[in-house]
């Protein structure tokens, strides 16, 4: 197995003095060197091809033992000094002070095809950062953020990759969710892949420690590996830092709302700096459109990371970024001026992203009415998000009275006996129709477009826990299917049709399938 090995994170950044492997609070650095845990019996349990390739490694690689010794972290890799991330956070709103890669552990950066890629291990053991906690994750919760980060991508969603899924061999005691007793859990370890892990915590913490030595030290790190276009270090560099930031995390929001996404733990520790999409903790798809689902059984009262707060969750969480860079900055204006822009382009961006949901490809004053008044109506009674837009590619401008056949599927009770829901929506189609009329392409034309934009198929909740029960049992073909089914997630797949259909009612209040908790 080669890789084309080329670290910098630990090279550049000032490292923890301390290498022994105890909790303590981190000053002066940005990360501290550790060597991951040893497993009891590592086995892989499935590889992404496409992430081998983008590594440079061949298949015939996945199938050695080194392979599967370096990726559940039982071999480190010549030349390399494996190491976890120091970082703080705000947490559901208030200051966490530091928190630091608890179970992650970063091997090495490689440089493939021009592109530089870090690998890092989720679930390889304690590190200085871990707290109380034990370091480990298990499996229901690997496979969801293994499943699912790919899947992301294939959706065309900015997110962290997943290389692969291994069984450590080695038990996980959890609280567990189904009967909230703690119990032994299979451990499981997920190598995840991303240009950089670094997060807006990591800048925060040492903001709030005064470190404004390494913080700058920090932010010329990033920018000169991620955002070399902004030139040598300057306060405005700097500012314009942070407006890559604020564009890079509306873009990937934005396609949250798209494909119907809920993160659940938006705390800035979770805010990627360079706008990916980065711990696949208790997420979940949308099924019912509604702003205010959450599978988040922590944040069940509040609802802070609800579907429809994300956007101004990413917001908030932008301000706390804008604070630490600050004192590289030193003028508020700048800053603020990047903050209320999020507001305007989020807008406008909002909007013709569901623009382009609906078919609408030219611009009207009348569009954004008509975008309100489909989301009421998708709020009237609990209607498939994912359903309804792929099924309304099948309208016809010239037949609106056909409207609410099509979408029929997407409902989850009938709504024969609720006139006024079904008149909402035939007043709906009839100005859909109306407003299809100004746009140049036939039915079929718009039909075509629409399919790339809204997906067939995307990760519902208890489609991965339908994985995870089977591999609980050691089956894993059903990882294997799915996986390979979210990687054309746009496309019509004739023998997967039982994937496009609503959540089966068995899963409604099925733990897993719908709640989940942060402490997975
Ligand atoms: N089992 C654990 N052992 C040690 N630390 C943990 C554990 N679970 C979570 N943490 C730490 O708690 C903090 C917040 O947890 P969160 O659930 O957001 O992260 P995570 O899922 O572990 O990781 P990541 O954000 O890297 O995907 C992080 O600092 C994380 O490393």
């Amino acid at each position: 197995m080669k890789l084309n090995i080329q670290d910098t994170f630990n090279k550049e950044l000032p490292a923890d003095p301390i290498t022994e492997n105890y909790v303590r609070q981190v000053e002066n650095a940005c990360f501290s060197f550790i060597t991951p845990t040893k497993t009891a019996n590592p086995q892989i349990i499935h590889v992404s091809p496409e992430m081998l390739e983008n590594l440079g490694l061949a298949t015939s690689d996945a199938k050695t033992d080194e392979f599967k010794n370096v990726f559940t972290g039982n071999e480190i890799l010549p030349d390399t000094q494996p190491y976890a991330m120091c970082y703080g956070g705000h947490q559901f709103g208030n200051w966490a002070g530091q928190l630091g890669d608890g179970r992650a552990i970063n091997l090495t950066e490689i440089v493939h095809n021009k592109q530089r890629w870090a690998i890092q291990l989720k679930g390889s053991g304690k590190t200085p950062y871990s707290r109380t906690a034990d370091g480990l994750a298990v499996l229901r919760s690997s496979i969801r953020e293994y499943l699912c980060s790919e899947a992301m991508f294939h959706l065309g969603v900015p997110t962290t990759r997943a290389l692969s899924l291994a069984l450590s061999g080695d038990e996980v005691l959890r609280d567990v969710l189904y009967n909230g007793n703690p119990a032994y859990e299979k451990g499981a370890i997920v190598s995840r892949i991303a240009p950089s892990f670094l997060r807006f915590g990591n800048y925060q913490i040492l903001a709030v420690r005064n470190d404004i030595e390494t913080l700058k030290t920090l932010v010329d790190y990033t920018v000169k590996h991620f955002y070399p276009e902004l030139g040598v270090p300057s306060k405005e560099s700097y500012l314009q830092f942070f407006k890559k930031v604020a564009e890079n995390s509306l873009e990937m929001v934005i396609h949250w709302q798209r494909v119907g996404f809920v993160h659940g733990v938006m705390n800035t520790d979770n805010m990627s700096i360079l706008g990916l999409t980065i711990d696949y903790g208790p997420y979940g798809w949308l099924e019912g459109y509604d702003y205010g689902w959450t599978p988040n059984t922590t944040d069940s009262q509040h609802k802070r990371y609800r579907y429809g707060n994300q956007p101004n969750i990413v917001l908030w969480n932008l301000y706390q970024l804008a604070n630490a860079l600050f004192p590289l900055i030193e003028e508020t204006a700048g800053l603020e001026k990047i903050l209320a822009d999020f507001g305007t382009n989020f807008e406008s961006k909002y909007l013709n992203m569901m623009c382009s949901k609906i078919g609408l490809l030219t611009e009207n004053e009348s569009d954004q009415k008509l975008i309100q008044e489909l989301e009421n109506n998708l709020h009237l009674s609990e209607t498939d998000m994912t359903i309804f837009f792929r099924n309304l590619s099948r309208f016809s401008k010239e037949n609106p009275g056909q409207g609410i056949t099509i979408i029929q599927d997407a409902f989850y009770g009938s709504i024969e006996q609720l006139p006024e829901i079904t008149e909402a929506w035939n007043k709906w189609f009839d100005k859909y129709s109306i407003r299809l009329q100004l746009e140049k392409e036939t039915d079929s034309e718009r039909a075509e477009k629409m399919n790339t934009i809204n997906p067939k198929y995307v990760l519902r909740n208890y489609m991965a826990q339908l994985a995870i029960d089977a591999a609980d049992k050691g089956d894993y073909n059903l990882i294997d299917e799915l996986f390979n089914l979210l990687k054309n997630p746009y496309s019509e797949q004739k023998d997967q049709k039982k994937w496009f259909a609503k959540r089966p009612e068995w899963a409604r209040n099925k733990v897993g399938c719908s709640m989940l908790s942060c402490s997975s």
